[in-house]
């Protein structure tokens, strides 16, 4: 091991040396602030490969996988990292992105056969792998060795890998989630190198990976794709503010800028503009996860996110289109009629094709059009244009018998048709009115070229609607997603989909990506096994997670009878004692999380409250409501008030509870105040 290590410190100190002197060469050059383009464009590419030096230099790269093409006598040694570096003088390359062609072997080679392929741009190459190694360098020391194959080693290949992977899970974490390029796993590859033309579907156990597979399918299509793809056209949506916080360092780090992140309110709202308000977010988070009864009427909101509500919505629409034009001759002046024919004729057939009032507003100028034609052969008769004023005023009253219709009116117009729904002069939309009200609007004006996506990303889609996922599909010409979730975490009662095909039907077959991902990256195996027996009565078709060979402490229930906050202080000061960095206290309820916020900090803790509306993150200790920790993870976890009246055995409290539960790392603490929730099954309560 001493001769490897030794070899590989060589290496490193080598490649640092060669990009330390390609910076210096690049610095030496001043910065192009001329006019010239060309010059212009080569100026940023220096930037670029300054930038790329740069954030290459702590660890220039994580794996090294040599390789023997079967058309070669020689074997090389590829060394991959998160970004390439060229060699000297034309040499090959020092370092190899993570994302070229022949560095998918390095994920996708487990050793079970000998030979391995990668796709090269104009074929496909085979060859025998000789070595695969994972190399840790910190700040550019190398730090570890583990050789996940080395051909001929009967006891390398074949999942040796986990050594690795298992040194990386079992880091504390810091309150953002990171980029995985040195431990991409097989079953995640192959999802973060498929197709840009594909709509994937990804059904994955809590912490598998979905949220970080989908941001560095991103990194990958960029890479790919580059000169069809651009970064502000690509976009993410995700739950809520908070979570986009949680997740904004990854593409950074993955060296990708400018890719949109949002929620999908908040950008429908941006593009119905100020007229359109939802009502106050922390209301709607107590009403929805709060109360037993709900106050929503579920049938109605299911009706309204429904494929059916979409298809019905635009077949009103179609005959609102072919009804609104006036019925009306128009005479210009005695003589000069203009039939309703050929008003309907010019709607119909010639300005067929754009959006609504763009088809208003070209009728509209082609009468004025028509009336000066006309004007010109009686000139003579009327040289002041007294006519044509007369006739531009009747005009004018046309245009008033055709209303132009602003997407909240012609809702309520359609819905009161559709659903008999009358509603209140002070109507305020809701969630589910935003996808319709969005449709109607697209309709009106059509899709603006900047609100069109080369892709999407769904983060948490079992929350989202088959009728926003068919909105988007019309913003994305390539049909290009990667829609992730998991169906056993759909926590919003009445609400998302039940099953994938409610998604899946609304592309074509070809277009049709579905994976699933069942191994659990995040938790213990004490954890997930224990999170799987929670939701087990209601897991449906879904598989159970399977843990990573990771064992930890076992799960913690105990029963805290009056004295919460003494257990409280307890528990955080032992998770503390044990690393953990980032440590959430559970509640159930919104009021439970500041009434232990404001009791921690009495008891001089540094503690954050999240509640419903918070935009940041910023991890240490945090208080927070069930509902909202879909998504994040923390070294420990500690759930209270885990009783019977707060967690009944229902599916939407098993799912509650198992979203919870998986949230946890490392260590995962429950408190019961009364008598434990029936959802612990057979779990024994401590005290
Ligand atoms: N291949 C991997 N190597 C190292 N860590 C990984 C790998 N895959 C996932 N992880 C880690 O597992 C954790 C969970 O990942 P992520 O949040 O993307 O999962 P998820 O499937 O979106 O989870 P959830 O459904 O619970 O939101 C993260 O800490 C991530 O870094």
């Amino acid at each position: 091991m001493d001769t490897i290590k030794k070899l590989e410190n060589d290496k490193l100190a080598e490649t640092i040396k060669e990009m330390e002197r390609q910076r210096a060469t690049l610095d030496l050059i001043p910065r192009y602030h001329g006019k010239d383009i060309v010059e212009h464009v080569l100026d940023e590419q220096r930037q670029q490969q300054r930038k790329r030096l740069e954030k290459a230099a702590p660890a220039p790269y994580f794996g090294r996988l040599d390789f023997k093409p079967e058309s070669s006598e020689t074997t090389a040694s590829l060394y991959i990292g998160k970004a390439g570096v060229e060699g000297a003088d034309g040499k090959d390359p020092l370092v190899i992105d993570w994302r070229a062609p022949i560095a998918s072997l390095f994920y996708s080679f487990t050793g079970q056969s000998k030979t391995a392929s990668y796709e090269a741009p104009e074929e496909t190459v085979t060859g025998t792998v000789r070595l695969k190694r994972n190399i840790a360098i910190h700040e550019q020391i190398l730090e570890r060795i583990v050789d996940s194959y080395v051909e001929g080693d009967e006891k390398s290949g074949g999942g040796a890998s986990d050594d690795f992977l298992l040194y990386r899970l079992e880091e504390s974490k810091d309150h953002r989630l990171r980029d995985i390029v040195s431990t991409i796993q097989s079953e995640q590859d192959a999802i973060i190198r498929a197709e840009r033309e594909k709509a994937l579907v990804i059904q994955g156990v809590p912490g598998s990976g979905k949220t970080t597979v989908a941001l560095h399918r991103l990194a990958y299509l960029l890479y790919h794709y580059q000169d069809r793809m651009k970064p502000e056209k690509m976009v993410v949506f995700a739950p809520n503010r908070m979570f986009l916080d949680y997740i904004s360092d990854v593409l950074p780090e993955l060296g990708v800028g400018d890719i949109q992140q949002t929620t999908f309110n908040d950008w429908a709202l941006e593009i119905l503009g100020t007229s359109i308000k939802l009502p106050d977010t922390a209301k709607v988070a107590r009403d929805r996860f709060e109360q037993d009864q709900q106050s929503e009427d579920s049938s109605q909101v299911r009706y309204k996110e429904s494929i059916d509500f979409l298809h019905q919505l635009e077949q009103t629409l179609d005959q609102y289109e072919s009804s609104i034009l006036p019925a009306k001759d128009l005479l210009a002046w005695e003589g000069a009629l203009l039939s309703k024919e050929t008003i309907r004729d010019w709607y119909d057939r010639e300005y067929r094709h754009y959006p609504l009032l763009k088809r208003r507003e070209r009728v509209q100028k082609r009468i004025k059009r028509w009336i000066e034609t006309e004007h010109t052969s009686i000139r003579g008769i009327d040289p002041r244009g007294e006519w044509k004023k007369q006739a531009n005023k009747r005009l004018q009253a046309y245009m008033k018998l055709w209303p132009k219709p602003t997407p909240l009116r012609l809702y309520r117009q359609l819905l009161r048709t559709l659903t008999n729904e009358e509603l209140p002069r002070k109507w305020q939309p809701k969630e589910e009115d935003l996808a319709p009200l969005l449709l109607i609007q697209r309709r009106l004006t059509g899709i603006f070229p900047e609100d069109r996506f080369d892709h999407i990303v769904i983060d948490e889609a079992q929350d989202f609607s088959s009728f926003q996922t068919a909105l988007l599909q019309k913003h994305c010409p390539l049909g290009s997603f990667t829609i992730l979730g998991d169906l056993l975490q759909n926590i919003v009662p009445g609400r998302g989909i039940t099953r994938w095909e409610e998604i899946l039907d609304l592309f074509s077959e070809q277009q049709q990506g579905y994976y699933q991902l069942d191994r659990s990256y995040r938790s213990t195996m004490e954890i997930i096994n224990f999170a799987n027996e929670i939701i087990q009565p209601y897991r449906g078709n879904v598989k159970p997670a399977e843990p990573v060979f990771r064992s930890g402490s076992p799960v913690d229930v105990r029963s805290t009878s009056n004295k919460l906050i003494k257990h409280t202080m307890e528990a955080l000061d032992e998770l503390k004692s044990l690393d953990c960095r980032t440590i959430a206290v559970i509640t159930r309820t919104e009021n439970d999380a500041r009434n232990l916020h404001q009791a921690l900090l009495d008891q001089g803790k540094s503690v954050h409250l999240l509640t419903p509306g918070e935009a940041t993150y910023q991890g240490g200790i945090s208080i927070i409501p069930i509902y909202l920790v879909k998504g994040l993870e923390f070294d420990g976890a500690i759930l209270t008030d885990v009783d019977q009246d707060r967690y009944p055995d229902d599916p939407f409290h098993a799912r509650l509870l198992y979203v919870g539960c998986t949230r946890a790392l490392h260590h995962l603490k429950l408190f019961c105040g009364g008598k434990p929730s029936p959802l612990l099954r057979e779990a024994r309560v401590g005290i």
